[in-house]
């Protein structure tokens, strides 16, 4: 039995991994919200540290807020960064593995043929630029550790892209939304699966991956397929909108690829 703690357990992934949890008798999942585990109090971190004793750590916290960072980007960074080393420092103590979820807005969207796991990252945003140091601060405390860059994550409750754009639609408002950016959703089931299946097969390697599940598009693209699913396509006008009013800059094109191909 492989004994594993989730922090940030309320948020979207981490609801998604409860939600899956039946699917893997085999691990024993311990469920942490911030009220439990806060990042930025490293203290909340030794107490269930030192209560039990885990073989892995996933960690689902984070500050997602994108806009909200670039008028508070110490906020971001309290947690993205400074948090993620708390807890990376805690995984080091203790000898517990750390799976870790990044974004791919550590890319700055200019390469027009997408990124791969090594290639140059160049945050464009506050966001962005906090889930970069937690990378860095997990590199150099860390051997036995795993980062999965993802993109564009959305499931059918919380708050993300695909419940806002049912709100609004269920509201009868006109969607604006914009063709401006490229990027692949993913459904956080499947990343919740993805990570659970390495941890139980322990079928994985030290470093970064990229996992994403859907063909790229724009985000009208993506809210144009949500409408289409919920069969609203006839009820609700939408609209292109690149200039839909935001704060912080997106990257353009901000595609994660695998790993090269012939890559030993
Ligand atoms: N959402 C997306 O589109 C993408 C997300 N990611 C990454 O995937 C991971 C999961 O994202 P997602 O589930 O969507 O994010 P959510 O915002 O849904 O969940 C994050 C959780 O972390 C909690 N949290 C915030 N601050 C702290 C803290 N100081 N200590 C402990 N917990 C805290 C939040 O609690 P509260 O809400 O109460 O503040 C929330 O429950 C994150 O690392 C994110 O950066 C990567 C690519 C895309
Ligand atoms: C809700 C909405 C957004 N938009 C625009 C704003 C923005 O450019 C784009 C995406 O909107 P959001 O603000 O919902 O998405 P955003 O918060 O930028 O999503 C990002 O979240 C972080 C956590 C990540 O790690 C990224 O991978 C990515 O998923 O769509 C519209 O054009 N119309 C709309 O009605």
């Amino acid at each position: 039995m492989k004994r594993v703690i989730v922090t940030g357990a309320q948020g979207q992934l981490g609801v998604s991994i409860q939600k899956m949890a039946n699917e893997f008798p085999e691990l024993e999942l311990t469920f942490a919200s911030k009220s439990e585990v806060d990042l930025t109090k490293p203290e909340s971190i030794s107490e269930v540290f030192s209560k039990t004793t885990f073989d892995y750590c996933i960690n689902c916290a984070a500050y997602t807020q994108v806009e909200n960072a670039e008028r508070f980007p110490e906020k971001a960074f309290a947690v993205n960064a400074e948090g993620v080393k708390n807890l990376a420092d805690q995984c080091r103590k203790n000898r517990v593995r750390f799976i870790h979820i990044s974004t791919d807005y550590v890319f700055d969207g200019e390469k027009k043929t997408g990124y791969y796991p090594g290639d140059q990252t160049n945050p464009i945003n506050e966001y962005g630029k906090s889930k970069l140091k937690g990378e860095e601060y997990i590199k150099q405390l860390l051997d036995e550790f795993l980062i999965i860059r993802t993109s564009w994550l959305y499931s059918e409750s919380g708050t993300n892209f695909y419940t806002n754009i049912l709100q609004k639609a269920r509201q009868g408002e006109t969607l604006r939304v914009t063709d401006s950016q490229v990027g692949c959703p993913t459904n956080a089931k499947n990343l919740a699966r993805l990570i659970l299946t390495l941890i139980k097969t322990g079928n994985w390697t030290p470093g970064i991956i990229h996992f994403t599940d859907k063909d790229p598009m724009t985000w009208y693209d993506f809210a144009v397929g949500i409408l289409k699913s919920n069969n609203l396509e006839d009820s609700v006008e939408i609209v292109r909108d690149r200039n839909y009013r935001s704060f912080a800059r997106r990257p353009s094109y901000s595609i994660l690829l695998e790993e090269k191909p012939g890559k030993e």
